[in-house]
């Protein structure tokens, strides 16, 4: 039930369509891509999963924060959405390991959010209409005032946002004594990828998504990994250019949701927006080669062209098919070590169903 004394805050969308609700986290004004994710459990790793970045994004789990937060569930070193939806935001905890309760998080985080609405309704209207930008305000509450703000914000059709997440400088993962050399392309990396390749006795140097082919080249690596981030990948030159340059060398290349999609970007196999993309963790998928399914952890809006990827039967061969839309979730170049998935195998949270891929890629190097 809403407290009586609680601070308003409204959710407008682009197409003029608004919710009043509780303000939760820190009190502002805040805007981006709205998106959902229907995990049950996960929050804080996807509040800090940096694909996540430049978008509002809405819980349908009913309870957020019940769990407090903890230092050991992060996936980068900061709060990355825009802003959070939800139906019941929660102060009091109950979790041993928890060490702050989600309200103190985001304010020290800075993160606005807006509770209390009828987040169902919400996510049946962007599942009928598509991705939209929206607006949370718990300061401006007047409509029109909030919609100027809204009009100002970019289209995350053509965004170039990987450059913005990435590490600034590069840094090491791992043991030196390893001997598997992986040079990561950080476009926005969760950091339970890399303890993915760091398990299986892998030493990584993480760098800026930005660095050209011949600086990577210099460190030596046995093989490259392309991280998941945030943003169009079609505006990616930088990526796609260094993709191509890393392909002609030969190596072992693994390519994870952003990563898969610059790899086909490399490849001439055009990316799209998707109506309002995938998110959650419990996405099925058919692996075409084993011929099994594997239930997946998602997050993604943008895919790549299926079409047109099936025209290339004889340079690349599809691994992987979304069992829900039959759109494109893996890949693999013939003749090359090189593969890819739209999904996220290491699933943190979620089922381990694909975390085979790490051992196929480690075993390549
Ligand atoms: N998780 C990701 O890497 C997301 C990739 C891309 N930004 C998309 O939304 O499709």
């Amino acid at each position: 039930m809403v407290n009586p004394t609680y601070e308003k805050a409204i959710l407008l969308l682009e197409d003029g369509t608004f919710y009043e609700g509780k303000a939760c986290g820190k009190k502002g004004t805040t805007s981006g891509e709205i998106c959902f994710n229907t995990g049950m459990t996960g929050y804080q790793e996807i509040f800090t999963d940096p694909s996540y970045y430049g978008q509002v994004l809405v819980a349908t789990n009913a309870h957020i924060g019940n769990y407090g937060t903890s230092t050991k569930d992060i996936e980068s070193n900061r709060v990355q959405i825009a802003g959070l939806v939800c139906k019941n935001f929660t102060n009091d905890y109950s979790r041993q390991a928890a060490d702050l309760d989600l309200q103190q998080y985001f304010e020290d985080e800075g993160v606005v959010g807006i509770s209390d609405v009828d987040t169902r309704s919400i996510v049946r209207y962007i599942r009928d209409k598509g991705a939209m930008n929206a607006i949370i305000s718990s300061v401006v509450l007047d409509k029109d005032e909030l919609m100027k703000e809204l009009k100002k914000v970019p289209s995350m059709d053509g965004l170039e946002l990987a450059s913005v997440v990435s590490t600034k400088e590069p840094y090491f993962v791992g043991t030196p004594d390893d001997e598997k050399r992986i040079a990561v392309l950080d476009y926005g990396t969760k950091v339970k990828i890399l303890d993915c390749f760091t398990e299986r006795g892998c030493y990584l140097k993480v760098f800026n998504a930005i660095t050209p082919f011949e600086e990577l080249e210099k460190w030596n690596p046995d093989g490259y990994f392309l991280s998941n981030g945030p943003g169009d990948p079609a505006a990616m030159d930088y990526a796609i250019e260094t993709v191509k340059k890393i392909l002609e060398k030969d190596k072992p290349v693994f390519g994870i949701c952003l990563g898969h999609q610059i790899l086909a970007l490399a490849m001439d196999i055009p990316t799209y927006k998707m109506h309002h993309g995938h998110r959650g963790i419990n996405h099925p998928v058919l692996n075409l080669i084993s011929t099994k399914g594997e239930i997946t952890s998602q997050n993604h809006g943008f895919g790549v062209n299926a079409e047109e990827l099936e025209k290339r039967s004889d340079d690349i061969l599809i691994t992987h098919k979304n069992l829900n839309d039959n759109t494109i979730e893996g890949m693999k170049i013939k003749g090359k070590k090189a593969f890819s998935v739209q999904y996220h195998p290491e699933a943190a949270p979620g089922p381990h169903d694909s975390r085979y891929l790490f051992d196929e890629f480690v075993s390549l190097l």
